[in-house]
C-alpha cells in the first residue's frame, strides 16, 4: 500500500505539486489524470524517488521511502515510461535482463524469466529476443518495455503514459493484453494518463489533478455523478454521454433487466460498462443478448432500449 501525505514538489519558486495526499491499496490501479503540466509525472516520479519531494511523506508498505536506499527502492518498483526507454544498442533480451543483472540473477534464470515475459506479451523470444529496438514496431517496443518492468516481478508498477505513443487501435490492444496477464491482476499500479477513456477503463481510483493539486479522487462513477466542483464537471463535459455510459456498469441496472433465457451469448458480464454493452449490441444481428452474473445462475436479457431507459432513469436521479 502507498500513502502520500501532504506531498509537495517545488522547482525553485514554481510549485509543480502542492499538498497532494492519497492512498493506493494493494492490488488496485490508481490513475493520475489531468491536462498537460498539472503535475502527474512529478507526482509519479516522487513515488520511486526519481524526484525527491520538497515536503510531505510517502510510505510504501508502512516504510517512509526516504529511509530506503534510492537504487534499491527503484529496482524494487517496475517503471514504464511513454517512450519505452529501451537501450538501442542492447537486444530485446539484453534490455529485459538489465534489472535481473543488477540484482545478481544467474544467466539461466534471467533467460528463463525473459522468455516467459516475452511470451506473456505475445513476443516469442526465439523470434524477438535477439532483435534490436529499431527493428520493432511501436507496439512491440512498448510490449518489451512492459516485459522489462515485469521481469523482476515487482508488486508495484509505476506507469507514465505507457500506451500514449501508440495509435488508438494498438493502444487498446496492448492495454487489454497487459491487463489480461494473470500476474498483473494482483499488482498495485499507479498510472499517469491524459486520456479520460483510458483512465475510466483502468482506474479503480482516479485522481483528477489541476495546477499541482488533486481536485477530486474517486471512482469514474463518483467523478461523473458526484463531481466535487464545477472544474470537475466541466473537465468531462465534452464527452459526457460516452463517459457516463462508461462509468455505469450492468450491475447498476441489473435489477431493471428482465430475466433472460437459455445460455449467455456474449462476453459481457455484470461488471461490463453500459458503453461496452451498447458496443456489443450494435455489432449483433439479434436485438438482445443474454448476460449472466458471476455465478452464472442469474441470466438477464439485454437490449438497446433497456440500456437507454435505465440510463435516462439514472440521469433523472442526479
Ligand atoms: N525538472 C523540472 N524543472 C522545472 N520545472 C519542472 C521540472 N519538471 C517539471 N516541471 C514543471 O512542473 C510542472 C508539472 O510538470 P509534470 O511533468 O509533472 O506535468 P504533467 O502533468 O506530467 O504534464 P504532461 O502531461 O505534459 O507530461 C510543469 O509546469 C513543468 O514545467
Amino acid at each position: 500500500m502507498i500513502v502520500a501525505d501532504n506531498v509537495s514538489k517545488h522547482f525553485g519558486l514554481m510549485a509543480a505539486v502542492e499538498n497532494v495526499s492519497f492512498e493506493v491499496k494493494a492490488g488496485e490501479i490508481m490513475v493520475l489524470l489531468g491536462t498537460s503540466g498539472c503535475g502527474k509525472t512529478t507526482t509519479l516520479k516522487m513515488l520511486n524517488r526519481l524526484i525527491d519531494a520538497t515536503s510531505g511523506t510517502i510510505t510504501i508498505d508502512g516504510r517512509d521511502i526516504r529511509t530506503r536506499n534510492r537504487e534499491e527502492l527503484r529496482r524494487s518498483i517496475g517503471y514504464v515510461s511513454q517512450h519505452h526507454g529501451l537501450f538501442p544498442h542492447y537486444t530485446v533480451a539484453e534490455n529485459i535482463g538489465i534489472v535481473p543483472g543488477l540484482a545478481g540473477w544467474n544467466k539461466a534464470e534471467t533467460a528463463r524469466k525473459t522468455g516467459h515475459w516475452l511470451e506473456q506479451l505475445r513476443l516469442p523470444s526465439d523470434m524477438y529476443g535477439s532483435k534490436y529496438p529499431d527493428e520493432l514496431s511501436g507496439g512491440q517496443k512498448q510490449r518489451v518495455a512492459l516485459a522489462r518492468a515485469l521481469v523482476a516481478e515487482p508488486p508495484l508498477l509505476l506507469m507514465d503514459e505507457p500506451f500514449g505513443a501508440l495509435d488508438p487501435v494498438t493502444r487498446i490492444a496492448v492495454r487489454n493484453e497487459f491487463l489480461a496477464i494473470q500476474q498483473v491482476k494482483s499488482k498495485t499500479i499507479v498510472l499517469v494518463t491524459h486520456d479520460i477513456q483510458e483512465a475510466f477503463a483502468l482506474g479503480n481510483t482516479i485522481c483528477l489533478m489541476h495546477e499541482g493539486r488533486i481536485v477530486q479522487a474517486g471512482s469514474a462513477h463518483d467523478l461523473m455523478f458526484d463531481p466535487a466542483n464545477a472544474f470537475v464537471a466541466n473537465f468531462f463535459d465534452h464527452q459526457r454521454y460516452m463517459l457516463e455510459l462508461s462509468a455505469l456498469s450492468l450491475r447498476d441496472i441489473w435489477q431493471q433487466l428482465p430475466p433472460g433465457e437459455g445460455s449467455t451469448t456474449s462476453k459481457l458480464s455484470i461488471a461490463s460498462s453500459l458503453w461496452d454493452a451498447l458496443d456489443v449490441l450494435s455489432g449483433r444481428e439479434s436485438a438482445a443478448v443474454q448476460v449472466a452474473d458471476p455465478a452464472g445462475k442469474d441470466v438477464r436479457g439485454l437490449t438497446f432500449s433497456h440500456i437507454l431507459e435505465a440510463y435516462s432513469r439514472i440521469k433523472n436521479e442526479y
